[in-house]
This record gives C-alpha cells, sequence and structure tokens, in this order.
C-alpha cells in the first residue's frame, strides 16, 4: 500500500482534534470524509480506519513511539508510524518519518504484550475496575474482543419489508449481506459500504443497529395493541424496534431529558413509516407521575458507561472517567426506582445497559428488587462481546406482582 499525503494530513488533523481538543471521534470522521469530494471508496475507507485504529491502540502506540502522552502534531506522525509499520507499509521518505526507528518498533511490540493496559491500550483506572467485577481471565477476553473492529449490523422494518426481500433489494444496490444466526431481524454487511445512501435506507427499509441492541426490544414482550413507555429513547433506535413488533399497532411513549434527541426520532419514525409514538420530554417529574400504574411495559433503556460498546466507540476509553461511572450509577438506581412506578400491575419492565460492569447491570437490579417488593425477577441476559463477537449488553426482565 502507498501513502497518500493528503488523506495522511487528513488523518493527523482528525487525530489533533480527538485528543486535543475533545472532539468525538464519530463526528470527527464525519467531517474528515467530507473534506474532499474527488476521493473514492478507498481513500475514505483509508481515513476512516485508520483514524479508529490509531484511536483505538492510542495507548499502546504512545508507548511505542515514546511520545509520552503528548499529542503534538509531531508526535502523532511518530504513532502514526507505528501504525503503519506494525502494518507492514513501507514508509515514504517524507520528513515527518525522517528519525522514525522502524527496526525497534517490532521489538518494542513484542515488549507491550506482557502488559494487559498496554497491549490492549486502556486507562489504568479502567482495567482496575473491570478486573474488579470481572475477574483478570474474563476481562481479557472481553477487552481483547472489543477491541477488534465493529461489523455493520441492519435491522429489517418488519413493518415495510421482510428479511429476504431486503437482502434482495440490497443486493440490486451492490450491498451484500449475511442472515446472523440467532438474529432473527439481523443481516450483516459483508464489506463495509455507507449504506445511508440507499435507496434501501431512504425508504425506511432498515436501521443500522447492532445485533445485540436487536435483543432488547424483544425481551420486553410487547404486543399489538399495548402502552407502552420507552422511557431513555434517546433517538429511538429500541422504540422503532418496538414499534415494529407492536405492528405499529397501540401506542408508544418515547421520553428523554433531551428534546434534540426526540426530535432526530421523530425523523426516524416518519421515514420507518412508524405511527404509533407520542414524544415526550423530561423537564419535571410530573411527567412520570401523569403515567403511574399505568403502563402494559417500561423499558428502562438506561443511561450507562457504554464499557460495552468500546468497538463501536472506542475513543470512549480515553473520555470516560472514573467520577462518571460513580455518578452514573447513582442515576441508574434513581431512574429505576422513579421510572418503575409507571408499570401497572401485571405489567413487565426491562432494565438494560450496554455495559457489562455487575455493579451497572445485575447489582443494580438486585437493590431495586431488594427494596421494591412489589416487582419479581423473571430472567436476565448478559451479552458478552467475547461470546458474541458484537456488544456487550445486559438486560433484566421484572414483573410487577403487587
Ligand atoms: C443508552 S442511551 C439510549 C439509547 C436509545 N434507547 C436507543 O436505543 O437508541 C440512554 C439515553 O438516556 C437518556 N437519559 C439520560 N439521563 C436520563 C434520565 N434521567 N431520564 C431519561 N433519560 C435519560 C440519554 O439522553 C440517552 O438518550
Amino acid at each position: 500500500m502507498r501513502l497518500h499525503r493528503n488523506l495522511c494530513f487528513t488523518v493527523i488533523d482528525s487525530l489533533h482534534s480527538i485528543f486535543n481538543e475533545e472532539e468525538f471521534a464519530g463526528k470527527v470522521v464525519e467531517k474528515a470524509l467530507k473534506r474532499d469530494k474527488r476521493w473514492g471508496a478507498r481513500d475514505r475507507k483509508f481515513v476512516a480506519e485508520t483514524i479508529y485504529d490509531i484511536v483505538r491502540w492510542k495507548r499502546l502506540y504512545n508507548e511505542i513511539a515514546g511520545t509520552k502522552d503528548h499529542y503534538s502534531r509531531e508526535n502523532l506522525w511518530k504513532m502514526f508510524a507505528v501504525w503503519a509499520v506494525l502494518k507492514g507499509i513501507d514508509l515514504p521518505d517524507w520528513k515527518y518519518f525522517e528519525s522514525t526507528p522502524v527496526r525497534r518498533i517490532k521489538g518494542k511490540f513484542d515488549e507491550a504484550q506482557k502488559t494487559r493496559v498496554i497491549k490492549e491500550s486502556i486507562p489504568d483506572w479502567m482495567d482496575e475496575i473491570a478486573v474488579k467485577e470481572l475477574g483478570a481471565d474474563a476481562w481479557s477476553k472481553e477487552i481483547a474482543a472489543m477491541n477488534q473492529k465493529a461489523e455493520v449490523i441492519l435491522r429489517v422494518n418488519t413493518l415495510k419489508i421482510d428479511i429476504a426481500t431486503l437482502q434482495k433489494f440490497l443486493r440490486k444496490e451492490e450491498v451484500d449481506t449475511e442472515i446472523v444466526r440467532d438474529h432473527p431481524s439481523a443481516l450483516r454487511l459483508v464489506e463495509r459500504k455507507n449504506v445511508f445512501l440507499t435507496e434501501a435506507f431512504k425508504r425506511g427499509y432498515f436501521e443500522v443497529q447492532d445485533a445485540s441492541s436487536q435483543l432488547v426490544a424483544p425481551f420486553l414482550q410487547v404486543e399489538p395493541g399495548m402502552r407502552v413507555v420507552d422511557t431513555c429513547a434517546g433517538a429511538g433506535g429500541k422504540t422503532l424496534h418496538l414499534a415494529s413488533l407492536m405492528q405499529n399497532k397501540g401506542q408508544i411513549i418515547a421520553m428523554d431529558i433531551y428534546a434534540g434527541k426526540l426530535a432526530q426520532l421523530k425523523k426516524r419514525a416518519k421515514r420507518a413509516g412508524v405511527h404509533n409514538i407520542d414524544m415526550r420530554v423530561i423537564d419535571s417529574t410530573k411527567v412520570i407521575k401523569k403515567l403511574k400504574d399505568s403502563a402494559d411495559a417500561v423499558l428502562i433503556d438506561a443511561p450507562c458507561s457504554g464499557i460495552g460498546v468500546l468497538k463501536r466507540n472506542p475513543d470512549s476509553k480515553w473520555k470516560l472517567q472514573p467520577e462518571f461511572l460513580d455518578n452514573i450509577k447513582k442515576t441508574q438506581a434513581e431512574i429505576l426506582d422513579s421510572y418503575s412506578r409507571m408499570v401497572k400491575k401485571g405489567g413487565k419492565l426491562v432494565y438494560a445497559t450496554c455495559s457489562i460492569l455487575p455493579s451497572e447491570n445485575q447489582n443494580q437490579v438486585k437493590n431495586f428488587l431488594d427494596t421494591h417488593k412489589e416487582f419479581k425477577f423473571v430472567q436476565d441476559r448478559k451479552v458478552s462481546p467475547s461470546k458474541s463477537g458484537f456488544d456487550g449488553f445486559y438486560m433484566a426482565l421484572l414483573e410487577r406482582i403487587e
């Protein structure tokens, strides 16, 4: 592979924004891909994948490059050189690579394999917490799995099309997909493509949603005609899935504390042909009180550390702070206590997170059940990134019995 100057400059500029200006990798990549309209699919792939790779392996490359956690442009070029050498790419004779000790890079890489925090490129605090909660062996497997590239998974919108017809439709648009075992609505892209440009997407035939995330809505066991509250709906990934499972019949009340996210859901619902969603911004406790004892089913897709989805959001490793984790656990307990009141007697409640830490998952559920005797535990499911190959998720199904 030959390195092209303008593509490499885009990568360096993007890394500068992510590491020094606190920008989110996803947004930075989106902006980077708009930089030059003449770029073809391969150029765009190079830019996106290289940025994500260097973000994912930041600590490892920093260690090998000897850049001591200072992300000046000069140091970013050194980290880039590490990335290129480890990929087996010949470095061109650009001034940025003049002092690169190519031969020593491989030796340093081998040396780094002895220490998990360096090898897997993770902050010390995260490693300590995860080892404490999961044990060293399990955590080593999970973090190794989450350092792999994420696949693109689609969820067929069964309100508009069935999975086999969608597959054929996408094939005509030169998008090849495969069925995903045990995930009845999921299709895996054989090769990464910008599926948002397809006619199938514009017609609302699918959403992009990880296979593990697709397990959450069915876990709530909704049926057409029910009244369902999706309390932390965000931009509505799971709300749209619920609507599809309910065949557009009944009522879904989608809530979030951010109006902007619900506005995105509104657009997505229109495209998906969903018309049984009411949106409510949680701007006071009244919004919840009004719905006391009234829902057949409540979904709490709780805000969490996101430690199960590091594969998709590698920059979370660097942006997440231990204080955030402490605070979010308090929020989770408060949300469970408050939003569970909307479930009517005989109704169901699902508590879900995209974390693999027991303190955000089964421990929260246990604490809740200890103090809320009106609920009983039905079942839970822990989705492990290493076993599933997809995102890490937790979901617990409870039933209100009194
Ligand atoms: C895991 S995300 C939800 C993702 C969404 N359900 C989906 O499937 O696309 C958690 C959401 O909870 C929202 N949130 C945070 N604190 C909240 C609170 N106190 N009450 C309700 N929603 C909250 C966040 O804005 C975020 O959209």
